[in-house]
């Protein structure tokens, strides 16, 4: 089993696309460690609010089935295949880790994101304060703690999402 966390982003009907992506993620993983839901302004490009959040799992899957299946789940929630990078999402899955693996490809491991987005920081270091990343030093709860604040704005929202319950 390997341990794997994923950011989830969106800044089209995010509240939609949010529990979307809860329930497709809950039917490929089974039972998910979910984040606080965070509202940011669009980072990087003018566009309207997102709702970021990531979730913790386990799997079975092999690194290039979850990077696959992420992207399917992406492509059948409306993300085109050649969306461009700073644009409005319906729903953008990001791997962030796969255990300590650390590689270029089929993805990018660890996700640098991680590093220096608040809305992908901040929820990583709820879910793993003590969890140290392959080649660094410090924990996520340590980074989030000297991470700098002042640029980002973040703010925890109320969000209800219901895991489904599975049937025993
Ligand atoms: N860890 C990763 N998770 C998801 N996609 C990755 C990762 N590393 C590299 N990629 C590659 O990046 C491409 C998608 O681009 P990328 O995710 O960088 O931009 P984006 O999704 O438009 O923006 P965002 O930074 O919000 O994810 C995919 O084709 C995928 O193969
Ligand atoms: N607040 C916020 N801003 C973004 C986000 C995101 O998920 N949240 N994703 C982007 C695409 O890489 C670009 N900008």
């Amino acid at each position: 089993m390997s341990q794997i966390f994923i950011s989830i982003g969106s800044n089209i009907e995010p509240q939609h696309h949010m529990s979307l992506a809860l329930d497709e993620l809950q039917q490929l993983f089974g039972s998910l460690q979910v984040s606080s839901i965070f509202e940011s302004q669009a980072v990087g490009f003018d566009g309207d609010n997102f709702l970021n959040a990531v979730v913790g799992c386990q799997t079975e899957l092999t690194l290039e089935q979850t990077a696959n299946a992420l992207r399917e789940i992406e492509v059948r929630h409306g993300r085109p295949k050649n969306a461009k990078k700073f644009a409005s999402r319906g729903l953008d899955l990001d791997l962030l880790l796969f255990d300590a693996v650390e590689c270029q490809q089929p993805v990018i491991l660890p996700r640098p994101e991680i590093f220096y987005n608040a809305f992908v920081l901040w929820p990583l270091s709820e879910l793993a304060p003590e969890l140290i990343p392959p080649s660094s030093q410090r924990s996520f709860g340590q980074l989030w703690q000297e991470f700098d604040k002042t640029k980002q704005q973040l703010c925890p929202v109320s969000f209800h999402w219901q895991p489904t319950r599975v049937k025993v």
